[in-house]
């Protein structure tokens, strides 16, 4: 058979030379294909035994230019079936730039993509010479191209390239016909082409059976029909479901299976109620159903069977894990700083009654950390792996105690939440319950308290069954609950059901020996290598901590975040523990004052007076006492001083208000406090010498 001559005729020189190289693939040596310009004379469109005509688009300026005999096909092009899993693998719901060089060709491409059943993605066609709405193109980030990746727009940052299209099957028969090759080049073509078609269906078989494990890994029934009722597909639970003695079939009509008559119309009925519970060998079963359709023609079913008590029980667990989620205890014992003698009575005490199911009652004032000991005694106690759930009476609103501790019934009251909620105590079930502040609960709550603790059972707000709990409880106060009790605050019966132990935490103040230690603590833990100056850490020795280990850690966060430098001295402490010093140092100032007073009267006191003296001398006799007139005097009194000692005598004598220090000019001056001191200075001279 001798050699046909081919033209192929494109726009695109890309294009030709892709389709010269699948024909030639396909032809081997049988034809010599060339490839046209479009704008190429018409002359170079004679001598071929066929032409192809790249697209339609270029289908009528070809038939102008060739030979008016010659054989033209125009290209049916497809997309490339081996790439088409690309376009599978793409999320549903996407949107995407369908990108081509010519407007004709991304429609074309968003038809062949559609054609094939990939409708699960927008598909908007693009080409450089439209312009898309900003908003529309700020919400695409993903482009698909057969080829044509240059004409992305830049914006666009993941592209689906599925490589330039392919002459279709449809055509490639036509050139075979056109040309009179044998008739076996069409099965062999076809061959070739199955077997691509093989290599996509084992992608998308793979997919199915990934889709096939997942549906079997659900304990619902699920099943898929065509509009018939047939079974499409179905996964190995649907016979638990759906009763019949034997292995439904793909292919079989499932109503002949069902005997629920309102099931079958359920099942038929296009309206939009997707979830109904039925009764099936006497167990309730939820049945979901889902329509599958192409276009807006609906042609078939999906249906996921369930039993209503497996969805119940499930939310009962779910409901479980999001209550008791955040109620565990962080603190162990180890968490507890100090080794005062004082601390660590307590923490024995504490580490003792933590193995034992009793009632604790922890007393102490604000921020020792009874709530630490609480968590501390709970992780070590035979519940540890239960949960423990802390309510604080002080914190919690009186309206809503009651709903908290013993939770509420559905419609219990207006707002109530749908199916009722539980309380703290069910919460707390095989664990603690920590009732921290219990001095503050109401008295008419406490009577529900006592019940509950001697009964171990509660009774939900609106509810008519108590439903029992196991729970330890460990209570804290920093009120006097003794006094309570007589002041008709506290029941005495519920004060002698939660202190069947008492701990007694001491205040910081009481163990002030663990200061450092958990001063370096609390430094360690928020990262710090400041250095307190030990008049900083006798200050916080001194003080009295009214607001103990809370108001300590505050202190260290406080330096931590707002003192520059690493150092920290007395004046970087926070106020309230800064005038506290200031405070005690006043008083203590005062006292240093009266010593100093003293210390004066008996060292300097002598020259302090000739001093003064020589001062209310010169003002007797208006003359300006400078420094070198008050040296002149006493030495003439033989009491020799230098410039210098006189110049800080002077100072000290100004500070303590006895003289005023002027100009040159003015010269120094005795003040009446001066004149004052004088006298007495000299009553202590003279008792002195009498001594
Ligand atoms: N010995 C301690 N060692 C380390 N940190 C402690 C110590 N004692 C208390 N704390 C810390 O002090 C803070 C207050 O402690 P906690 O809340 O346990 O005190 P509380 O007595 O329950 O206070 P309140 O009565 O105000 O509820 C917590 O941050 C806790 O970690």
């Amino acid at each position: 058979m001798s050699n046909s001559r081919i033209a192929i005729v494109s726009a695109d020189e890309r294009i030709s030379r892709n389709y010269k190289n699948q024909l030639e693939g396909l032809f081997d040596k049988e034809m010599e294909i060339i490839l046209l310009k479009l704008e190429e004379d018409p002359e170079k469109f004679l001598g071929f035994d066929l032409i192809l005509a790249a697209s339609t688009a270029i289908f009528d300026e070809v038939k102008k230019k060739a030979p008016l005999n010659a054989k033209i096909i125009n290209v049916i092009r497809n997309i490339n079936t081996l790439e088409l899993h690309k376009v599978f693998n793409i999320e549903s719901g996407n949107t995407a730039l369908v990108v081509s060089n010519y407007l004709f060709a991304a429609i074309e491409t968003v038809e062949l993509l559609t054609e094939v059943g990939l409708n699960h993605i927008k598909y908007i066609p693009y080409c450089p010479d439209i312009v898309i709405e900003q908003s529309v193109m700020d919400t695409v980030d993903l482009a698909i191209t057969a080829g044509a990746v240059d004409f992305v727009p830049p914006q666009v940052k993941r592209v689906v390239d599925l490589g330039i299209k392919v002459i279709d099957i449809s055509t490639i028969m036509e050139i075979i016909i056109s040309l009179g090759l044998p008739f076996e080049r069409v099965n062999l073509f076809s061959v070739r082409y199955m077997k691509e078609f093989i290599a996509l269906n084992s992608r998308i078989s793979d997919l199915k059976s990934k889709l096939v494990a997942v549906l079997d890994a659900s304990s619902n029934g699920i099943m898929a029909l065509d509009e018939e009722g047939n079974l499409t597909f179905k996964n190995n639970n649907i016979e638990k479901y759906l009763p019949c003695g034997k292995v439904i079939n793909e292919g079989d009509n499932i109503y002949k299976y069902i005997k629920n008559r309102q099931m079958i119309d359920f099942i038929k009925r296009y309206d939009s109620r997707e979830s109904e519970i039925f009764k099936i060998d006497n167990k309730d079963i939820m049945v979901n159903k889902n329509y599958l359709k192409s276009g807006d023609k609906i042609n078939g079913a999906v249906l996921s069977f369930s039993h209503v008590s497996e969805i119940q029980d499930m939310e009962k667990e779910i409901r479980r894990k999001l209550n008791t989620k955040g109620n565990v205890a962080k603190y162990d014992f180890a968490d507890i700083i100090g080794l005062s003698k004082n601390i660590k009575t307590v923490t024995d005490m504490a580490k003792k009654a933590a193995k034992t199911n009793l009632s604790v009652l922890l007393l102490g004032e604000n921020g020792t950390g009874k709530e630490l000991y609480a968590q501390a005694m709970h992780k070590n106690s035979l519940r540890k792996e239960g949960p423990f759930v802390a309510v604080n009476f002080a914190a919690l609103p009186e309206s809503l105690i009651e709903s908290e501790l013993f939770g509420y019934e559905e419609g219990a009251f207006t707002g109530a939440k749908k199916g009722g909620k539980p309380g703290l105590f069910e919460l707390a079930h095989m664990g603690t319950i920590f009732l921290d502040e219990i001095g503050d609960a109401p008295l008419s709550l406490q009577a529900r308290l006592l019940r509950v603790i001697q009964e171990k059972e509660v009774l939900r707000v609106g509810g008519i069954s108590p439903i029992p709990v196991d729970v330890r409880i460990i209570a804290a106060t920093n009120s006097n609950l003794k006094r309570l009790i007589h002041d008709n605050l506290f029941r005495r019966d519920l004060y002698y059901r939660i202190n069947t132990i008492t701990i007694r935490i001491p205040p910081l103040r009481e163990r002030k020996e663990d200061i450092p230690s958990i001063i370096r603590y609390y430094m360690n833990m928020y990262n710090s290598d400041k250095i307190f100056t030990d008049r900083a850490i006798n200050k916080l020795l001194e003080h009295n901590w009214p607001g103990n280990v809370r108001e300590l850690e505050n202190m260290i966060n406080y330096v931590v975040k707002i003192v520059d430098g690493a150092i920290v001295d007395i004046d970087d402490l926070p106020v309230d523990i800064y005038e506290d010093y200031e405070e005690a140092n006043k008083v203590q100032q005062e006292r240093q004052n009266e010593a100093d007073d003293v210390s004066i009267n008996k060292g300097d006191v002598r020259m302090y007076s000739l001093i003064l003296n020589e001062l209310e001398n010169a003002e007797k006799s208006y003359v300006r006492a400078s420094r070198t007139y008050i040296v002149e005097r006493l030495a003439q009194k033989d009491i020799p001083i230098t410039d210098n000692i006189l110049r800080r005598i002077l100072k000290e004598l100004e500070e303590l208000g006895l003289i005023s220090i002027g100009s040159t000019k003015q010269g120094t001056r005795i003040t009446p406090k001066g004149k004052t001191s004088l006298r007495k200075m000299i009553g202590i001279l003279n008792d002195d010498e009498t001594d």
